[in-house]
């Protein structure tokens, strides 16, 4: 469960028919490298060893510094409230090969990083989806961590968490903080440059998993023991998504664009600012809009409107009593007052919220993956057709600025 202190709250397990296993893989030790948290369908096991929500200290320490908290307050308040939190999936279990899976690409928010949507991303592996949740190295993340070589033998510092702990001693890790923005600094540059940066990081995942699927032979970085080989032939990488939360959600835009091999997004929550235009019309695949009720604005809107087509599927609901944290974990591990002073909670359920967003994209990706499952009971919900649903949004766009 979570925090000692309230044990009715921690993220919710699958609800599909697979036991999710995950591991952490990390593919060339430098910032360009790949780094991803990888969920997948697993044999059961008896006595599953569940990984920490947040796997080291400086994670926790760079959150506070994204929401400019002081650093030992929060620190402790994160250690409290989240230290103890498990993500219901089981570390390093044995991968169960069942035919090929279709394959999901996951991009996180600004100030997040690769844990923190495990709730999403543990549904989509329990219901036969291989996960590969992406950690961006664009200075975009609270916090991410790489390697460099140690040239001086003997200056070497323990790793900060076994996590992080290199296959190599000569390797040392460095950390990579969040960028805030300078003074006066203007934001777009900035935004649209890593905004290419995460797309390319997600092309450069799914390429790994595409060696990974053809049995070439993967070194991670990382002291995982994970047998990588039993994933040989598993993938069906035909039926291939890319989705993201708000600044996730402009980085499924981009990689749509950027290469055909991504069949379909879902993107929840999406902050549009950090694209640039001229690249929609060169996206031609089905897009799913799932925004929450209270994140949105006409500007923000405006831009996914200017996604519609009528050759290509684009679809948008709106979850109702929903903020823009109601899809990270947050949402489900504080209780109701205090996450709804913080933002954390809208007033809707959220296990209910994420439920609806869960089987909606679930619904969309069996109908623009073509996949032969029964994730089509929920078409309804694409179509915003539920009493907590609205289809398209709830913001009002002045008929002047059309
Ligand atoms: C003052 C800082 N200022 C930075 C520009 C705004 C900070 N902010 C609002 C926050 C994140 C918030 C948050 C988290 C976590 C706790 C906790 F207490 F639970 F830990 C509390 C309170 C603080 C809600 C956002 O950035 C919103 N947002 C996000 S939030 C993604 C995220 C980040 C950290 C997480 F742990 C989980 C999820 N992702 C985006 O891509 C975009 C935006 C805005 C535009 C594009």
């Amino acid at each position: 469960n979570s925090s000692g202190h309230n044990n009715t709250l921690s993220i919710p397990p699958g609800k599909g028919p697979h036991k999710v296993g995950c591991t952490d893989l990390m593919v060339g030790h430098t910032a360009q490298g790949t780094f991803l948290r990888l969920y997948y369908p697993c044999q059961a096991s008896e006595n599953p060893h569940l990984p920490d929500w947040v796997p080291c200290r400086e994670y926790f320490n760079g959150l506070a510094d994204f929401m400019k908290m002081n650093r030992t307050l929060s620190e402790r308040i994160f250690n409290y409230l989240f230290g103890s939190c498990k993500i219901p999936a089981a570390w390093n279990a044995s991968f169960k090969p069942d035919g090929k899976y279709p394959v999901v690409i996951f991009s996180h928010g600004l100030g997040a990083f690769r844990t923190l949507y495990s709730a999403i991303c543990v549904e989509l592996a329990s219901q036969g989806f291989i996960v590969a949740a992406v950690e961006h190295r664009d200075e975009s993340a609270s916090a991410t961590f790489y390697f460099k070589e140690n040239t001086e033998p003997g200056t070497k510092k323990h790793p900060s968490c076994d996590i992080a702990k290199p296959v190599s001693d000569n390797l040392e890790e460095v950390w990579m903080y969040y960028r805030p923005l300078k003074p006066g600094e203007n934001e777009f540059p900035l935004r649209n440059k890593q905004v290419k940066q995460r797309a390319d990081e997600c092309i450069r995942a799914l390429d790994l998993l595409f060696d990974i699927n053809s049995g070439k032979s993967v070194e991670n970085v990382l002291q995982c023991d994970f047998d990588l080989s039993t994933m040989e032939n598993s993938m069906d990488l035909c039926r291939i998504a890319i989705m993201g939360h708000s600044f996730g959600g402009a980085t499924v835009i981009e990689s749509l664009c950027k290469d055909v091999k991504f069949k379909c997004g879902v993107a929840l929550d999406t902050w549009m600012f950090p694209l640039d235009e001229e690249i929609f019309p060169g996206v031609k695949q089905p897009i799913f809009f799932i925004n929450s009720e209270k994140f949105q604005w006409i500007g923000n809107i405006i831009r996914m409107k200017k996604l519609d087509s009528a050759i290509f599927p684009r679809k948008m609901i709106t979850i109702k009593g929903t903020v823009h944290q109601s899809f990270p974990d947050f949402t489900f591990l504080t209780g109701n007052w205090i996450g709804r002073l913080m933002k954390l909670k809208g007033e809707i359920d959220p296990h209910i919220a994420l439920d609806l967003s869960n089987k909606a994209t679930l619904a969309f990706l069996q109908r623009h993956l073509n996949m032969d499952r029964d994730f089509n009971q929920w078409d309804p919900l694409i179509d915003g057709k539920d009493d907590n649903l609205i289809p398209g949004t709830n913001i009002v766009i002045p008929q002047s600025s059309i």
